[in-house]
């Protein structure tokens, strides 16, 4: 039996099936092909309504080669499971997906159902977006297509825009009235906007909506478990992953694009059958995908849409040889052939160079400054004492309680450095009245005795005991952490203490505070971490604790807070003044943290300097000395030796066990 994979694959396979074919067959049970814009149609007899009578462009991206929509698909014209004909161009009207076997689950219905019924329903539509109105705007590359002012503007297509309804987005926030025409126009885009200003969307829209519109591609020869998605979509967490997953999903409901999660952490199989059941977008962090790709159970060879959401981090040292190897070392197509585009609310120059290698002729585009912070979060630095730090936020917990500010419609987030301290924070939370849960990057102690347990078992060679345990543990590491989170969103622990692993991207509402009890060394972190409030016009407050460890953050947090027009305490001035800017001064700055945008316009970058990298633009391992430095200090930092050595082994451990 042949199981289906992609809507490409099956396009292929479909072919292949049913040569000759004109008219669908109730006894023939294969799955027939339906292209993503006609999947939701009801059998129709009606003929067919191209929007577009232009041929279609062999380079089938938006925008491009005049029409802006795609022809026919004389390719699969002949096949069955039209609805006699159907309706061929266009956009896809309602209706559950028309293949007859997979029902597509209602993604704005009750999947969330706590958070929901916990909190009151108009998110979106209170977006204050005078809170955006006088934001700077800059872009640099050739030929900017302008940008839109409303929806409607953009062609995005019916389902597309019924389902930005149904998120009751009533206009797009300044990333999207820039980013989205140039992504439709098929352009390559690296773009910087704040936290919670609607980045997601920005990158999903043109992609769900290219899909749509595009050609059918024709499904190489390769293995036939082997997946070959259209769009793939990198993050760095499985919780944003996920998160990106939901949003995909809501956008492209009833549109016939089928998105997909893949993350590490979680048993692969679930994730294989997902895959086999079609994908065109894949989301996915980069560490699982290289499983995949090496499994051969995907393909990246016709990628057409790359997106890196929180592209800086992706191609920081944790990230960046997996980035290469995905994006150069496979079957991707190269720049120029699949757009690419790169997205986060900070940019390092160094790190826009090394991603300038994945890009074609691209359009910068920074919304705000890069890395700046927004002014709806009001940001408050107190100088306290490593000793008085627990004392300090149970004053601030028991301040918030008394001013009525707490519980479901207010919850407070609490970033530490290290995953021993969130569980002892925590701990002590809640043996002082406030209920609280955790998150942090790896499995907590209790799990970590159980991957001890399993590989004794392993070693002992137990092959009939290790795998049902490893069946039974790998789900509960996976669920732990999900369990926090949802029960953070839901208000049940109004208080969830993080380590940086819920510092990027996550999308919690009435998150009212964040109080970084540690600071972070970097002040990129920081913006990402404080972001976690004061998303989609709506106002926060941030806390930092800062004290002598913390002097080297000085001199940029003064200058970030200073820039979003916060207060900045005397203290703090005279202790930006004293220090050296640290490593918290990016290497090559030549102008200072705020003055580079588009590095392309940097005097070094037109002299083909080397000023952040000894070996040059294309070569990831000649970082500089500083740079390399600070990779790896923060590398090591909060490496714990016995639960990185379990998480290597675990890593085997299913290797072998599902190559068994
Ligand atoms: N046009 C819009 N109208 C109303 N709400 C919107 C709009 N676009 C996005 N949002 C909402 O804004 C919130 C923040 O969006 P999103 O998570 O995409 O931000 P982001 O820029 O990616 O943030 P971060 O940098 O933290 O990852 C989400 O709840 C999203 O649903």
């Amino acid at each position: 039996m042949t199981t289906r994979t992609s809507w490409a694959d099956m396009a292929a396979n479909s072919a292949a099936e049913n040569v000759g074919s004109g008219s669908s067959s109730a006894s023939n049970s294969k799955p027939v092909y339906v292209p993503p814009h006609l999947r939701n149609r009801p059998p129709s007899a009606d003929p067919p309504a191209p929007t577009s009578t232009g041929p279609a462009s062999s380079n089938d991206r938006p925008g491009q080669g005049g029409s802006r929509w795609a022809a026919p698909r004389n390719d699969y014209g002949n096949r069955s499971g039209y609805g006699g004909g159907g309706r061929l161009g266009g956009w896809g009207g309602r209706g559950g997906w028309d293949r007859g076997r997979d029902r597509e689950v209602n993604p704005f219905g009750n999947d969330d159902a706590d958070t929901e019924q916990a909190f009151s329903e108009q998110e979106n539509t209170a977006i204050n977006f005078d809170a955006y109105e006088d934001i700077p705007v800059e872009t640099s590359g050739d030929n900017v297509p302008p940008p839109v002012s409303t929806f409607a503007e953009i062609d995005l297509g019916d389902a597309l825009n019924l389902n930005i309804r149904r998120c009751k987005y009533v206009k797009p926030t300044p990333v999207q009235r820039h980013a989205i025409p140039i992504a439709l126009a098929g352009r390559d885009l690296m773009a910087c906007a704040q936290t919670g200003s609607g980045k997601t969307a920005a990158f999903c829209f043109p992609i769900i909506s290219g899909i749509m519109r595009g050609q059918v591609p024709q499904k190489p020869l390769r293995g036939a478990r082997t997946v070959f998605p259209l769009a793939l979509i990198l993050s760095p967490t499985r919780e944003l992953s996920m998160q990106i997953h939901e949003e995909a999903r809501k956008f492209s409901y009833q549109t016939g694009v089928k998105v997909v999660v893949a993350y590490g952490g979680a048993p692969i199989n679930q994730q294989l059958r997902d895959l086999e059941r079609g994908v065109d977008i894949l989301v996915a962090t980069p560490g699982r995908l290289v499983d995949l790709l090496e499994r051969a159970r995907v393909s990246l060879q016709m990628i057409r849409y790359l997106a890196l959401d929180e592209a800086d981090r992706m191609l920081d040292m944790g990230f960046e040889p997996q980035i290469r190897k995905i994006v150069e070392q496979m079957d991707m197509p190269p720049p120029g052939v699949r757009q690419t585009m790169l997205f986060s609310a900070t940019f390092p120059r160094e790190i826009q160079r090394l991603a300038s290698d994945f890009l074609a002729n691209y359009i910068f585009l920074a919304v705000g400054r890069v890395g700046s912070s927004t002014d709806l979060i009001v940001q408050r630095v107190e100088f306290v004492h490593e000793s008085d730090k627990r004392s300090h936020l149970m004053d601030l917990l028991h301040a918030q309680r008394a001013n009525g500010v707490q519980g479901k419609q207010a919850l407070t987030l609490v970033f530490v450095e290290t995953k021993k301290g969130a569980d002892s924070l925590e701990h002590w939370l809640c043996m002082n009245g406030f209920p609280a849960t955790t998150i942090h990057g790896d499995r907590s102690q209790q799990v970590n005795i159980h991957i001890f347990i399993f590989f004794l078992y392993f070693l002992m060679d137990e092959v009939t005991v290790s795998p049902v345990y490893i069946a039974v543990i790998s789900p509960l590491m996976h669920i732990e952490r999900e369990q926090a989170l949802r029960s953070f969103k839901t208000g049940a622990t109004p208080i969830l203490v993080a380590t940086d692993v819920a510092a990027r991207g996550l999308d919690i509402p009435h998150v009212a505070h964040v109080v970084n009890f540690d600071l972070p060394n970097d002040i990129d972190d920081y913006v990402h971490r404080i972001g976690r409030t004061g998303r989609a016009g709506k106002t926060g407050l941030a806390t930092a604790f800062f004290n002598e460890n913390n002097t080297n953050m000085a001199k940029a947090l003064a200058d970030l807070m200073q820039e979003a027009n916060q207060e900045v305490p005397a203290w703090l001035t005279r202790y930006a003044a004293r220090s050296f800017g640290g490593r918290n001064r990016r290497p090559g700055g030549g102008g200072g943290r705020f003055g580079g945008r588009d590095f392309r316009r940097d005097s070094s970058y037109n002299r083909g300097g080397s000023d952040y990298y000894s070996g040059g633009n294309n070569n990831s391992g000649g970082y500089g000395g500083g740079y390399g430095a600070n990779l790896a200090r923060r590398f090591l930092q909060g490496v714990e030796g016995v639960e990185v050595v379990c998480i290597v082994l675990v890593g085997i451990g299913e290797e072998i066990l599902t190559k068994k």
